[in-house]
């Protein structure tokens, strides 16, 4: 940068001199926004918002806005890292922030991609323990989409708990195999999908193409114990009068999630 393409490269040692300087600045600057989490909690309670700090949302906003700024060589999976682990780390600040996690190795994985170092983590053998633990105070549980089970169609009957995220977040990671669940507000951040569940017997093909005459445009994600769930392209209400004329006798929103931040 700076230099003409004739003139000699820099030394290893002027680059690494250069190097132990941004580090320096990225420390002062990372310790400066980790002590703001105090600030953020105390202005949380001053709003009386004594509830869990976890704001998926703004997290998300957060997220794109670096992805969209100009930038040279830090790629989207740089990024990404980075930010969620001043997120966690900002959040286990405020409050007794923990995971629990249940399906398998790729979804610890995916639990500790989309949350960082700083939470402890409690993996659980079993999905309705995982659910349990995601309404104690501060929880988060990551529950893999494991064939045979239906922890998602719980969700139905308990409405303070909320799909939230949808893991990995970037397509090149992989496909999404996980989801996390929290007593926590979902709200549209401009790129949504809804996870809705119904116990309807028809096929899944049969399912997406009556939402679809609705206007609704839905995947099929998983299906088992009677119960499909399905992504819808779009932040839905739960009282939407497409999902409530949707087919099956039960069936209802179970959350929601920022789509992939590279599609
Ligand atoms: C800092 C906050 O709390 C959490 C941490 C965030 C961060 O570090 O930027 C963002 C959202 C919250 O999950 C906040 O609500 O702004």
């Amino acid at each position: 940068m700076g230099r003409d393409a004739d003139e000699t490269p820099p030394s290893l040692d002027e680059v690494r001199w250069r190097i132990d300087a941004i580090d320096s600045q990225l420390l002062a600057l990372i310790d400066e926004r980790a002590g703001l989490s105090r600030a953020v909690a105390t202005a949380k309670r001053a709003a009386g918002d004594t509830g869990f700090g976890l704001r998926p949302g703004r997290e998300a906003l957060i997220v794109r806005k670096l992805l969209a700024s100009p930038r040279n060589d830090a790629s989207d999976a740089l990024l990404i890292r980075i930010w969620r682990e001043l997120m966690a780390d900002s959040l286990s600040r405020q409050g007794p922030f923990h995971l629990t996690v249940w399906g398998d190795g790729r979804t610890v994985e995916l639990a500790r991609l989309r949350f960082g170092a700083a939470p402890p983590m409690a993996v659980v053998a079993a999905d309705k323990d995982a659910l349990a633990a995601a309404k104690t105070p501060w929880g988060v549980s990551v529950l893999g989409l494991q064939p045979g089970s239906a922890w998602w169609g719980r969700l139905l009957a308990e409405p303070t708990l909320n799909i939230f995220a949808a893991l990995p977040c970037l397509t090149r990671w992989g496909p999404q195999a996980a989801f996390a669940v929290a007593q926590v507000e979902v709200e549209p951040t401009g790129g949504d999908q809804t996870f809705w569940v119904t116990d309807s017997p028809k096929s899944a093909a049969a399912v997406v193409e009556a939402l679809g005459a609705d206007g609704v445009a839905a995947e099929p994600v998983a299906e088992a114990g009677g119960l499909k769930l399905f992504s819808l392209s779009g932040f839905y209400q739960r009282d939407d009068e497409r999902l409530t004329r949707a087919p099956g006798q039960l069936s209802g929103v179970v959350g929601a999630a920022p789509v992939p931040f590279d599609v």
